[in-house]
């Protein structure tokens, strides 16, 4: 695929995926590094491997099956990317934001990215969920953004605020969620920090981002959040917290991405949960064909 990617391309893989599915979905969930099983409470499940759909690039990284699955959560229509593109796979960052624009093209609303990441809070454990509250986006901030180059006014404008991209309503909805589901003790709220991996941070590194504020380190989400927040979605994020980041040189300890898939796995059935009663909660109107 081409880096320049113009409106017509994100148009021809919308076409094409409403051409083989009766499915038309308000909300998009993108699944963190192990996380896909987000997509298995999808019912009446159209599925799609990446490498059949036109258009769409390939994921590379273990814990990204490959797959987009439109189905129904509690009766609104959904669809799940089962593995998202991270820039250090050697994807620009047009291209790994592209299933967002052709999510807008399809009729998505509201985007629901998930993420797994390292937390820097020193009052986070392993296995908490983050809900994020905003974002810092390194790379963005150095200059790589998936809106570099001309402007499509088509999508949005060129000058997107960023502030308040979290939905509020959204946050709080899933907060009252987790306190009638009982699970509000490993439940936290905080800042979200991209960098551009794909190797984890030096030990300078994580004492600079936990000055910064940085409650949890990860590779990815803050592009598809700048990309989805300029064509006009609502965004609402979860870090699932699977590992402490190394802070100190008395630490022998050090993060694998096996660990990190290891701990996905065990909260998998609450995130499904509350991912799945968040949608239902969701003030949308509900297009089946
Ligand atoms: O896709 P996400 O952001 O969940 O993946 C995280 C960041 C790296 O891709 C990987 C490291 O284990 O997990
Ligand atoms: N750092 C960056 N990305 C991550 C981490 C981390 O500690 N854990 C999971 N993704």
């Amino acid at each position: 695929m081409k880096d320049q990617i113009c409106y017509d391309d994100y148009q021809k893989t919308a076409s094409w995926l409403l051409s083989q599915t009766q499915h038309r979905p308000k909300v998009a969930i993108i699944c963190g590094s192990g996380l896909g099983m987000l997509a298995d409470a999808l019912k009446c499940q159209d599925s799609f491997p990446y490498s059949d759909i036109p258009g769409f690039p390939q994921s590379t990284v273990q814990g990204h099956a490959g797959r987009l699955v439109f189905g129904e959560l509690k009766g609104k229509t959904c669809v799940c990317m089962q593995g998202r593109f991270h820039m250090y796979e050697g994807h620009s960052l047009c291209k790994t934001t592209f299933p967002v624009r052709v999510f807008k093209l399809l009729g998505v609303e509201t985007l629901i990215v998930t993420n797994a990441a390292g937390s820097l809070a020193d009052s986070y454990q392993v296995g908490d969920i983050m809900i994020i509250k905003d974002h810092i986006n390194f790379p963005g901030l150095a200059g790589l953004n998936p809106l570099n180059g001309p402007n499509d006014e088509k999508f949005g404008p060129r000058f997107p605020p960023m502030s308040g991209v979290y939905d509020k309503d959204l946050r709080k909805i899933a907060f009252d969620l987790c306190k009638s589901m009982g699970v509000s003790q490993f439940i936290q709220e905080g800042v979200y920090c991209m960098v551009g991996g794909p190797n984890f941070e030096s030990i300078a590194e994580a004492r600079l981002l936990h000055r910064l504020g940085v409650d949890a380190v990860g590779m990815s989400t803050a592009p598809e959040v700048v990309v989805a927040t300029h064509c006009g979605m609502r965004v609402f994020g979860l870090s699932l917290i699977t590992n402490k980041v190394v802070k100190s040189y008395n630490d022998t300890e050090a993060v694998n991405h096996e660990a990190v898939l290891e701990v996905s796995k065990l909260r998998s059935q609450t995130l499904q949960m509350l991912v799945t009663e968040l949608v239902s909660r969701m003030d949308i109107n509900n297009n089946t064909t």
